[in-house]
């Protein structure tokens, strides 16, 4: 395998709630004490994006997607771990080291109603990205980049001096999409970029998205809840769970043998008309909470085949035999 374009190493990433030094100190059993109280959003996660693919992390609500997408793209710092590009220490950069990073990396966000500015045109949103990665560029060559990923997303570039508000939701995802393309990227950070449209709008934007990847050799880091989403649109998958990736797999191994018990849960969730699937788990209880992690295995409270050793110890993610990597002591053990 060539070596990965992003890594993702031992990330880890708290959210502290304890607010200030004063509102820590707390009285008990006679004794001041010290209380931190923090978020465990990611807890050890190691991934490794390989040029040219999709790889999608699913997983239920809360369970570390976005921490993960918006660690990687430098918007949060790490509690601890490291994020590489193209084998470079990417997380500790500042100034113009960074801003090479900048450009290169790219993210599109769930909601396009919020990520463009309603007082710019399509043409001052697409600019400004422009300008600031190229401050040598001329203006015929400004102009004829927007033209360019103004077409390439389906809008036309006649519209330049439109507002976004005058756009509809599909339009507006085009728009922030031809807005991450105008600097040429090599990487897309996608987060939930087709959740809050139109379902007949997904399929367009994702085929967009598809296509750019294509004809630009673009890969992507796709946080998703839909697997239907993943199925058409990953290379790979992550399936995350209370912080950790729990299964690691190409997309048609995870559908045809899901190895993780929560995953098996989680495909057992999508309705189909006549259900023969083999594996068929229903999750019982909620996600705990991801300020008290469980001990051992994050998912043992949930799980149907937990016994005491995945009470007490974190299971690590193996190779399995059809080289999906799992973290699962019950699979390990060949209970599963
Ligand atoms: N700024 C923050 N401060 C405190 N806790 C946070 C913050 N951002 C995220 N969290 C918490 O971290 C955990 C992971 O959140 P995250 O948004 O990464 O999950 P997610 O899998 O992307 O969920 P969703 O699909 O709902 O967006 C959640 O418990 C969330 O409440």
């Amino acid at each position: 395998m060539t070596s990965p374009l992003v890594s993702i190493r031992a990330l880890e990433k708290r959210f502290d709630l304890s607010g200030s030094l004063l509102e820590q100190i707390t009285f008990e059993g006679g004794r001041f004490r010290r209380k931190q109280e923090a978020v465990h959003a990611i807890n050890g996660v190691d991934l490794e994006v390989q040029k040219g693919e999709a790889l999608c992390v699913v997983g239920e609500s809360g369970c570390g997607k976005s921490t993960v997408a918006r660690t990687v793209m430098g918007l949060l710092s790490p509690s601890a771990g490291e994020i590489h590009y193209g084998g470079q220490r990417i997380d500790n950069l500042d100034g113009k080291a960074a801003l090479l990073y900048r450009r290169k990396m790219q993210m599109i966000f769930q909601n396009p109603y919020a990520s463009l500015n309603p007082r710019m045109t399509i043409q001052q949103t697409l600019e400004e990205p422009i300008r600031f990665h190229h401050p040598d560029w001329s203006p015929t060559q400004v102009r004829d980049k927007i033209h360019e990923v103004m077409h390439s997303v389906g809008i036309d570039p006649d519209w330049g001096s439109r507002f976004g508000h005058e756009f509809s939701g599909g339009q507006r995802q085009r728009i922030a999409i031809a807005r991450a393309l105008a600097v040429d990227p090599e990487f897309i950070v996608a987060d939930e970029p087709i959740s809050a449209l139109d379902v007949s709008i997904q399929a367009q934007v994702l085929n967009l998205l598809m296509d750019a990847q294509e004809s630009r050799g673009l890969t992507y880091l796709f946080i998703t809840h839909d697997l239907a989403v993943v199925e058409h649109f990953g290379t790979r998958v992550a399936v995350m769970y209370l912080g950790r990736v729990c299964e690691l797999a190409d997309t048609k191994n995870l559908f045809a043998t899901p190895r993780h018990p929560y995953t098996q849960a989680l495909l057992s969730a999508i309705p189909k008309l006549e259900d023969d699937r083999p594996n068929h788990i229903r999750l019982k209880g909620e996600v705990p909470t991801p300020v008290n992690l469980p001990s051992g295995c994050v998912f043992h409270g949930r799980c149907p085949y937990a016994n005491e050793r995945c009470r007490q110890e974190v299971p690590q993610l193996i190779v399995t035999d059809g080289g999906t990597q799992v973290a699962c002591h019950a699979v390990e053990e060949r209970r599963l």
